[in-house]
């Protein structure tokens, strides 16, 4: 939303935050202010549990309920929350806040503290951070085992398992990468803290790192704007099949790319990295003797081909989920190893507490295994195990195709993406367009689905849904199938469709 329109918004979720923590018995709650790809005069807000989770759904109706309370209502609203909830207001809350470069950000940032106030609530405020930043803070505020609960220690804990990778496989070569900031806090926080760390393994170059520019930000550039368009960014001059990587405005997603020999521009998105790390986890593991299983969830948006290689020359087991991180972050939950992306780059890999255990007190003689085991236990200190963090994979992309010698070519030629296209209309009504088998399928309008359906099985591979959009007043639109030509015939019945069930 627009920030100007978001300072009683922002206030109210303060007073929510403080409660939630309340509610759980003090522990810390976190709070970001940001509002990701989107463009330089929006903002947002964000609430992350002590876990480092994003906010339990069944909370977000009591974050609406506030935000739409007038303030004359407001002070009953919030009177009837604690008493549904059973809230022992005596109970200290504390929260841990930070904004991403918005120049809104601020204002935001105090109308939230404002909120949080309200209930006397203890505020660390640590200004200017990644959105993953905060999950990680948010979940050493609660668990001390889980890192320091400084910036400091976020960068130490990247660090020290990225070198302890290195050092396993006693490289002693510098790998270079380029990295598209979108102008927003992810570019300072490689260029002021990690590139000194990491001097000796990682060549940084950062490009589109104007953050306190604020007009710049998401502007021609961003992880958005190069998966979206499919094409380079600003400022971003390619060698051929080297890699390169573009940071969305508060670096919780990422997507890599590089320029063939033949010149073409190539997008190694979420789904490709989704798969790089599959299959790298996956023949590890088979050459030692842990039983760990992999699994790997995807939404309706990732490649068709992708999906096929990872059930097909991978067997890996999938699930589908809704869009939207929080279903993703949930199901990859139920696997041992849960590799989760949305094809367009926000994506972790989480390890159950089991599976962390079990690398943790593996004892062997080969040495060949307990290097193995040891690199897939310090991967999981560099992948955030909180929420997607561009930073996090980024590294571990880059140490992944250190150790198994691929370049980018080698990596994109496991399979070949179908041809995609993804586009939005705008229709009166978006809450008339209702879904079923993870967003995949349309329930109503009644009708709508089978012609869609008709549309795209006429086409080799052919494949298409349309949804309400969660985060914008739009339907989404996509489409795949074998030949480029016929994902625009698909993309036109479609939306022409569409537009007359809207009407
Ligand atoms: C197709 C697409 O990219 N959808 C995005 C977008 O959700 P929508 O519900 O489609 O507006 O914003 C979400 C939040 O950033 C992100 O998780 C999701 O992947
Ligand atoms: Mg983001």
């Amino acid at each position: 939303m627009l920030a100007s329109r978001l300072d009683y918004v922002v206030y109210t979720v303060g007073i929510l935050a403080a409660l939630r923590s309340k509610y759980l018995n003090g522990a810390s709650v976190g709070v970001m202010i940001t509002a990701s790809h989107n463009p330089p005069p929006d903002n947002g807000i964000k609430m992350v549990d002590p876990t480092g989770d994003m906010l339990e759904q069944s909370w977000e109706k009591y974050a609406t309920e506030l935000a739409n309370a007038s303030h004359t209502e407001l002070p009953q609203t919030v009177a009837d929350l604690v008493k549904t909830l059973s809230i022992d207001l005596s109970i200290p809350a504390s929260v841990v806040i930070a904004r991403d470069s918005r120049d809104s950000g601020p204002a935001l940032l105090q109308s939230t503290k404002d909120g949080i106030s309200v209930f006397s609530g203890e505020i660390a405020d640590f200004g200017l951070l990644t959105t993953p930043q905060l999950h990680y803070l948010t979940r050493c505020f609660n668990d001390k085992a889980f890192g320091t609960p400084t910036e400091q220690g976020y960068f130490e804990k990247v660090a020290a398992s990225y070198q302890a990778i290195y050092q396993l496989y006693g490289f002693t070569s510098k790998r270079a990468i380029t990295i598209d900031a979108a102008n927003g806090i992810g570019g300072p926080k490689i260029t002021d803290s990690l590139a000194s760390l990491l001097a000796n393994e990682i060549e940084f170059t950062v490009v589109n790192n104007e953050f306190t520019t604020p007009e710049a930000l998401n502007f021609s550039c961003g992880a958005d704007f190069v998966k979206t368009g499919q094409k380079l960014p600003a400022n971003v001059q390619p060698s051929p099949n080297t890699l390169y990587a573009s940071f969305d405005g508060d670096a919780d997603r990422v997507v890599c790319y590089y320029v063939n020999g033949i010149g073409q521009f190539r997008l190694l998105d979420g789904d490709k990295i989704a798969t790089l790390l599959a299959k790298f986890m996956q023949e590890t593991l088979a050459q030692t003797s842990l039983d760990i299983t992999i699994g790997v969830v995807q939404t309706a948006y990732a490649n068709g081909s992708s999906t096929d290689y990872a059930t097909q020359k991978l067997s890996l087991p999938m699930a589908c989920t809704a869009t939207g991180v929080k279903h993703l972050h949930h199901a990859a939950k139920e696997f041992d190893i849960g590799i989760y992306f949305e094809a367009n780059g926000h994506g972790t890999v989480l390890y159950s507490p089991e599976t962390i255990e079990k690398l943790t007190l593996f004892a062997s003689q080969n040495a060949e295994e307990t290097k193995l085991v040891l690199t897939l236990l310090h991967l999981s200190d560099l992948i955030n195990q909180t929420v997607g963090d561009a930073i996090g994979d980024l590294l571990a992309i880059v140490i992944l195709c250190q150790i198994m010698d691929k370049s980018p070519e080698q990596w994109d030629n496991e399979y070949t993406d179908l041809p995609n296209a993804l586009d939005k209309l705008l229709v009166s009504d978006r809450s008339l367009f209702t879904t079923t088998d993870a967003e995949r399928k349309l329930v109503t309008p009644a009708g709508l689905q089978g012609k869609i359906e008709a549309v795209y099985t006429k086409y080799p591979r052919g494949r298409s849904f349309v949804r309400a959009s969660g985060t914008e007043d739009a339907v989404r639109v996509y489409v795949e199938a074998e030949k480029a030509g016929d994902v625009a015939s698909i993309m036109e019945e479609v939306k022409k469709a569409v537009l007359e069930a809207s009407k």
